[in-house]
This record gives C-alpha cells, sequence and structure tokens, in this order.
C-alpha cells in the first residue's frame, strides 16, 4: 500500500476522524464506518494531511496549473495542499477559493486568491452527490479556466443514483480524473491487517456488498 494512504489511515484513526458503529449518512444509508475531515484540526493533523492530498496528486499523474478550493471545508485543504506540493514536490502553484456570500466592500467579488487560469484542480474533502464539484466546475469555466480534476481525501466508493459511485459519476459527466487519498478497498486491506478491538469488519464487508460501486 502507497504510504501516504497508509499515513492518511493511522492520522484519520489517531484523531478519531474514522470512526466505526452505526451512522446515518446523507443518502440515508446506514453505515458502519464514517469519516469526519473537519477532525483535522490542529498543525500538525493539518500539515499531514496536507503531505497525504500533494502526495496521492504526485502518485496520480493528473497535470494541473493551479488549486481550487470550495468553501469552505476545501479552502484549509486547498492552502495546506499547495504548501506541500511546494514543499515536498517542489512546485509552487497558485491557488484560490470562492465565498458563499459576495463580499460588497473593500476588493468585493465571490472569488479571492490568484485568478482562475490553465487547468484548475477542485481540492475537497469527499463527494456525496456531486453538487459541489458542479459549482466548482462553473466558477472556474465562468472564469474561463479549464477543470483538471478533484482531489478527495476518502472515496466510499458507494454508489450514487445508478451503480457507478459518485466520484465516478463526477469522471463520466466531466470527464476529468477523481484523485482520492485512499479508497474503501483500501481502508478495508489496512483493517484487515491493522484489526481494531470496535471494528466490525464484517458489517464492513456487508456494507460494502450491499452498496458497493461496479466497474469503472
Ligand atoms: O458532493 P456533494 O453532495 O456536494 O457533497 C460534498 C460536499 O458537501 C460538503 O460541503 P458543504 O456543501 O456541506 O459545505 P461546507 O464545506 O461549508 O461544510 C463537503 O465538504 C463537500 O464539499
Ligand atoms: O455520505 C455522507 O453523508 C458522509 C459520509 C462520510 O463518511 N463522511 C461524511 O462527511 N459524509
Amino acid at each position: 500500500m502507497l504510504q501516504h494512504k497508509t499515513t492518511f489511515f493511522e492520522l484519520a484513526l489517531a484523531k478519531g476522524n474514522l470512526r466505526f458503529g452505526e451512522f446515518t449518512l446523507k443518502s440515508g444509508r446506514v453505515s458502519p464506518y464514517f469519516f469526519n475531515a473537519g477532525g483535522f484540526d490542529d498543525g500538525v493533523s493539518l500539515d499531514t494531511l496536507g503531505a497525504c492530498y500533494a502526495d496521492a496528486l504526485a502518485a496520480s499523474g493528473v497535470a494541473f496549473d493551479m488549486l481550487f478550493g470550495p468553501a469552505y471545508k476545501g479552502i484549509p485543504l486547498a492552502a495546506v495542499t499547495a504548501v506541500a506540493l511546494q514543499q515536498r514536490h517542489g512546485r509552487n502553484l497558485p491557488w484560490a477559493y470562492n465565498r458563499k456570500e459576495a463580499k460588497d466592500h473593500g476588493e468585493g467579488g465571490m472569488l479571492v486568491g490568484a485568478p482562475m487560469a490553465g487547468k484548475v484542480l477542485i481540492i475537497d474533502d469527499v463527494i456525496s452527490a456531486g453538487t459541489s464539484v458542479r459549482e466548482s466546475v462553473q466558477w472556474i469555466r465562468d472564469a474561463g479556466a479549464e477543470p483538471a480534476g478533484v482531489a478527495i481525501a476518502l472515496d466510499r466508493q458507494e454508489r450514487g443514483q445508478g451503480t457507478l459511485s459518485a466520484a465516478m459519476e463526477v469522471e463520466r459527466e466531466y470527464g476529468i480524473p477523481v484523485v482520492s487519498i485512499a479508497g474503501l478497498d483500501d481502508l478495508m486491506d489496512y483493517l484487515a491487517r491493522n484489526p481494531g478491538a470496535n471494528i466490525d469488519i464484517d458489517a464492513m464487508r456487508r456494507y460494502r456488498e450491499r452498496y458497493g460501486s461496479q466497474g469503472e
């Protein structure tokens, strides 16, 4: 398993950002696990998470010229990934984010940071229904730039309306790749080798059989 995946799982488990039990999702499904991206809430964990995004992007080979972090949770993720790309991979790239409400004084406007240009990579925590990605693609195109792909932390690899996962639906709809630090398959592999006392791996398997996405 690639080092950034192991590092991500170790960090998420140590911070309690990967939990096991019974959780009702946005979709209404009852899941035996839950990922809370908002819990990377201190300097060390944010720094480590940024390194995981940067290393996953470097390993993916996706080409991009700048980063875009959709409000709100995408903003610190894009910022810390920009820092990690520079420190770990020698790529000093521009980055930008949007506001959720327009600012009517000072510099005004909805977009903050570098002007959108070239191939823009969207950085977010998760994709559920794809609404956030859809809005980000619109921001990027309206500014005359081109979406290059999406980077997320954990791909739950479960189907949306059809048999494809939300990430696959985004790839198909926009013709752009979705890169994740890790996916459910990686998590299952990790847990098989590092079992936790409170983790019902059979419940995870049953959930994946019932809701897992199929094909590419
Ligand atoms: O694929 P989707 O259905 O859009 O769901 C995923 C989005 O939902 C959450 O953001 P949210 O819009 O709740 O805003 P926040 O970042 O301000 O919490 C999350 O951070 C993603 O951006
Ligand atoms: O589908 C969701 O609602 C969801 C799942 C998950 O693991 N984490 C999260 O923030 N939302």
